[in-house]
Formats: C-alpha cells, structure tokens, sequence
C-alpha cells in the first residue's frame, strides 16, 4: 500500500462548563473500533486518528507526535499543525499557551516535543545538533513573530524553492498552531 505522507487526526474536545451551562449539546460521536466521527445524524467522516472528549495530552502525544519525533533524530523532516475554528482546542493541544502555568499532565504538543528533542540531544553527546526555532502567526494573510511582536508584519513573508517547498518556518499560528521541526 502506498504509504501517505500527511496523516490527519481529529480531536473532540469536551463541552465547556459556560457551554453546559447554555444547554449546548454535543453532535459529534465516535464510531468504535474505527477512526470515523459521526456529525448530525448519519455524516460518517474517516481519519487516520480519532480522539474522543477524554483523550489525553498524554496519548495525543504518544499517539500523533513521538513517531515523528524519532523520525527526527533519525534526520527526516516533520511539520504538525492544528486547524479547526475558533475555540476548537488548538492551542490546548499544541500546547502553545503559557506553559509554565499549565500542569504536567495538561502539557500539549509543544512543550514535550522540546522536552523529548532535548533529552534525545543530551543523550547524544557524540553528535553535534543545531536547533532553530520560529514561532510564526499566520492570520487573515498577514505573517506576525510571536517571538519578536516589535517585527512589523510586512518584513515577514513565507519564501518557496525552486521546488516550492516553503522555508524554515518553525512554528505556525494561524487558525492553525503548529511545530515544523528541521534536522540541521
Ligand atoms: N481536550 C480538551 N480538554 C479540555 N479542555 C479543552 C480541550 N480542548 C480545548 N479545551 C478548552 O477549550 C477552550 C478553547 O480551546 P482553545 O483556546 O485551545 O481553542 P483554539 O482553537 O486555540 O481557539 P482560538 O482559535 O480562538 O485561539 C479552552 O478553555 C481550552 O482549555
């Protein structure tokens, strides 16, 4: 079988306590013992992983991440980002809210990515790494340094090689959060 590059999972994230509290319902279910979601009544949607309201950080992680985590120390290049509308859970699950205030087990993506990358790095003493890190909004077109909020938006453009492979972009916020990783 062909094996694809992009691998797509979906999250559900539990209601709200404001959102119980206005009576919402939740209109999403899973299907056991297959990676589909079913929407409304009968839109039965497939993904390559299904997390339901009680996944944890943990398994996200372990699930999704740490594959490409290894590929990584392996030389292979990985991006992930999350997508999904406003208050879906994307920063919840990449973990790119204020990290120091968030408990262990409520660490997202972010956080034990770097951690594992580190531990790999201090664990291999022999091999000289180079880590580089960007931390990029993309919103409404407009490119903003998270890192440097004094960079003003129109020095910040997303470059592509002759092949079109875009650049060292690291980081992504945008209606999507994510984590390009680059072995150099
Ligand atoms: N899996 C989850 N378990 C518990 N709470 C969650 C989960 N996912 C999201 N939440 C909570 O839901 C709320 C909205 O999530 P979050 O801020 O991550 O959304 P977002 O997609 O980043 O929104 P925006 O695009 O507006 O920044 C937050 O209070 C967050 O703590």
């Amino acid at each position: 079988m062909e094996e694809i590059p992009v691998k797509v999972a979906v999250r559900i994230r539990p209601l709200l306590s404001k959102e119980i509290l206005h009576n919402h319902q939740v209109c999403v279910r899973l299907v056991p013992n297959a990676k589909q979601v079913i929407i409304g009544k009968d839109h039965v949607f497939t993904f390559d992983f299904v997390f339901g309201k009680n996944s944890t950080q943990e398994e996200v992680y372990a699930v999704c991440i740490k594959p490409l985590l290894v590929s990584l120390t392996e030389g292979y290049n990985a991006t992930v980002f999350a997508y999904g509308q406003t208050g879906s859970g994307k920063t919840y699950t990449i973990g790119g809210d204020h990290i120091a205030s968030v408990a262990v087990d409520e660490r997202g993506i972010i956080p034990r990515a770097i951690q594992e990358l580190f531990q790999h790095i201090s664990e291999h003493c022999n091999i000289n790494f180079r880590v580089k890190v960007s931390y990029i909004e993309v919103y409404k077109e407009e490119l903003r340094d998270l890192l440097d909020l004094e960079t003003s938006v129109k020095e910040l453009h997303i470059r592509e090689d002759e092949k079109g492979n875009t650049g060292r972009i690291s980081a992504v916020k945008f209606g999507i959060l994510g984590l390009s990783f680059y072995c150099c």
